[in-house]
């Protein structure tokens, strides 16, 4: 697969090894903070980890059977909240004009995994040990890298990035299990993909075995196609590692599309959300001082509705984005912590 359309698939995503992070590699963990600087976007090397990538096996084939079911069915587990339960397609505006997103999710909160149980349906409890233990890899993972990135850049103590996710927290990280459903070939799709954005929270480890996930490329200033690789997590830096990072690490705008009008199959991704402590505190690239969970629920009130709360595109892409291109200072931030 060369391109799609007129978007390229990205050739210049790095590749780091999880097991030379974990054994704390040095020159892998400097290959991490340049992808971190440069990107915030990267490929994670998954294949040492044999329980992990049978871990993502076991939630493939859970999540199908999940969302196989009866839109009324999975209602039940709808909590309005945007980090669990379950959210029905069109939630959030879409990529395209006058679309509304193409894809359902289903949401367990960490705060569910550190409470041991679940509230939502008989369905979900079912597998709970499945999503909770996913959750656990997931964390520890995410924590670590970001360990790495604190030591990386010399940062110590309550400075260190992992000190604004200790726990007991409280904090909105969630496991997101997401289907972009295949379209029907009757209709012209009104519910399309997932709008372009930066994520709100710290680090995202992301699998997905389909294609669709593009991200707006800072050296050619171009949507580029992320080729999904076996075995391989993509994580992304969010807002709010970027903003707390004074902007040293980047962000990364990016967005799912069809490679073609429809969505020719259903596509699953399966995402874990790192996010601060509630009250963790940091100043946008405006110098405006937000706290995580502040940020955390303004951003998804935009996610919503961008053209009227966010008419300037500020917030959707974290202040990094104008009409498609990368802006100027969206790297600089006015008050570092
Ligand atoms: O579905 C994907 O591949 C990406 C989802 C995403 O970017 C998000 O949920 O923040
Ligand atoms: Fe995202």
């Amino acid at each position: 697969m060369a391109t799609s359309g007129s978007i390229v698939v990205s050739r210049s995503l790095p590749v780091i090894h999880l097991d030379l992070l974990r054994a704390e590699n040095d020159s892998e963990c400097k290959k991490l903070l340049n992808a971190c600087q440069t990107y915030g976007f990267l490929y994670l090397d998954l294949t040492s980890d044999s329980e992990l990538c049978k871990q993502w096996e076991d939630m493939l084939s859970v999540i199908k059977q999940y969302f196989k079911q009866p839109l009324e069915v999975k209602m039940q587990d709808a909590r309005g909240s945007d980090n669990y339960g379950y959210e029905p397609i069109g939630t959030e505006e879409g990529p395209k004009p006058k679309t509304r997103d193409g894809y359902e999710s289903l949401k367990i909160s960490r705060r569910e995994f550190l409470k041991g149980s679940t509230d939502l349906t008989t369905s979900v409890r079912s597998e709970s040990d499945l999503f909770f233990a996913f959750i656990k890899n997931a964390h520890t993972i995410t924590l670590m890298i970001l360990s790495r990135l604190s030591s990386q850049l010399g940062l110590t103590g309550s400075s260190r990035f992992e000190s604004y996710h200790t726990d007991p927290g409280p904090s909105f990280s969630t496991l997101g299990l997401l289907r972009y459903p295949k379209h029907d070939e009757a209709a012209s799709p009104t519910n399309v993909g997932h709008n372009k954005h930066t994520d709100v929270g710290s680090l995202t480890f992301l699998l997905a075995r389909q294609w669709g996930l593009q991200f707006l490329s800072p050296e050619t200033q171009r949507w580029e196609l992320v080729e999904p690789r076996p075995g391989h997590a993509i994580i992304n830096v969010g807002d709010s590692l970027r903003f707390p990072s004074g902007g040293k690490l980047a962000s990364v705008v990016h967005r799912v599309v069809p490679l073609k009008e429809r969505q020719e199959e259903d596509r699953y991704s399966i995402a874990y959300f790192l996010r601060l402590n509630d009250d963790a505190m940091f100043c946008d690239s405006t110098g405006k001082t937000w706290t995580a969970k502040g940020w955390h629920d303004f951003k998804f009130d935009v996610f919503k509705n961008p053209s009227t709360l966010d008419a300037n595109g500020q917030f959707l892409t974290g202040m990094m984005e104008e009409n498609d291109r990368l802006v100027e200072s969206g790297h600089k931030i006015l008050v570092a912590q």
